[in-house]
């Protein structure tokens, strides 16, 4: 049974979004709902406007109509504020400090939010129990890593928050499918230890789908469809929509 099916509060909810850049919008007329305790994943192709979308829910990017809600509350997010909030947001492209150690890249993420001493250990050592091959290249400094290493560090240090939703896009990048997998089983686990939200925006649908609650396909900005990972079970539905 789905969050949906069983009447839980959204949240995060856009409602007739609009957004874009210099004047020209991405999406207009957006609706949609983020639940409590669920992995909702975006798919849609190059350009659709799902990272256009994660930016406006962390408040790097303005939105230009509508309403984005919290928890019910109309909020203008700010990524400060947002931070605030128990969200985390992880970029495409991973975005580590690659000149500092894994370590390092994670105490300047506790220094910058402010948390310290035996709660940032407690934090790390939390992190590093959902994610422990992080412990392996734990002293080595994040641009000598993989990409997926670098992935899990980017995504390790978005859990040091200990957020309550988290906006991950396209983690896959530069992912085999295999090494996508082993990363996505970890962060299924503690989103339903923690009843925590994510956001998932991929196009590797099949391990995507595996982890996912609820599925949305973005086109060229609008919401063409949104259900369980088995409606689109059937590859040829999937390719219809592209
Ligand atoms: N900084 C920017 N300035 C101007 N236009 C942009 C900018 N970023 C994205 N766009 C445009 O906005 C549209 C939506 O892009 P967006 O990155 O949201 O798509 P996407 O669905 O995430 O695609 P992808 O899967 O390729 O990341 C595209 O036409 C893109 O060219």
């Amino acid at each position: 049974m789905t969050n949906v099916e069983v009447g839980l509060a959204p949240a995060m909810a856009v409602e007739q979004l609009a957004a874009g850049y210099k004047g020209r919008n991405v999406f207009e007329g957006l609706s949609l709902k983020l639940y409590t305790n669920e992995v909702l994943c975006l798919i849609g192709h190059n350009g659709a406007g799902k990272s256009t979308l994660l930016k406006v829910l962390f408040g790097l990017l303005p939105h230009n109509a509508g309403v984005i809600r919290f928890h019910g509350r109309e909020i203008k997010p700010t990524p400060s504020e947002m931070a605030g909030h128990g969200v985390s947001y992880v970029p495409e492209g991973r975005g580590v400090f690659p000149g500092l150690t894994v370590k390092e890249n994670f105490a300047l993420a506790l220094w910058s939010a402010k948390i310290q001493g035996q709660d940032a250990e407690r934090r790390i050592g939390e992190v590093l129990e959902v994610l422990p091959r992080i412990k392996e290249f734990w002293q080595r400094r994040a641009g000598q890593l993989s990409g997926g290493q670098q992935q899990m560090v980017s995504i390790g240090r978005a859990m040091l928050a200990e957020p309550s939703i988290l906006l991950l896009d396209e983690p896959s990048i530069g992912l085999a499918p295999k090494l996508f997998q082993d990363l996505l089983v970890p962060i299924r686990e503690y989103q339903q230890k923690r009843a925590m939200s994510v956001l998932l925006v991929e196009q590797q649908v099949g391990e995507a789908f595996s982890v996912s609650d609820r599925v949305v396909v973005m086109k060229s900005g609008e919401l063409i469809f949104e259900g369980v990972p088995g409606d689109l079970a059937d590859e040829g539905k999937l390719m219809g929509m592209f």
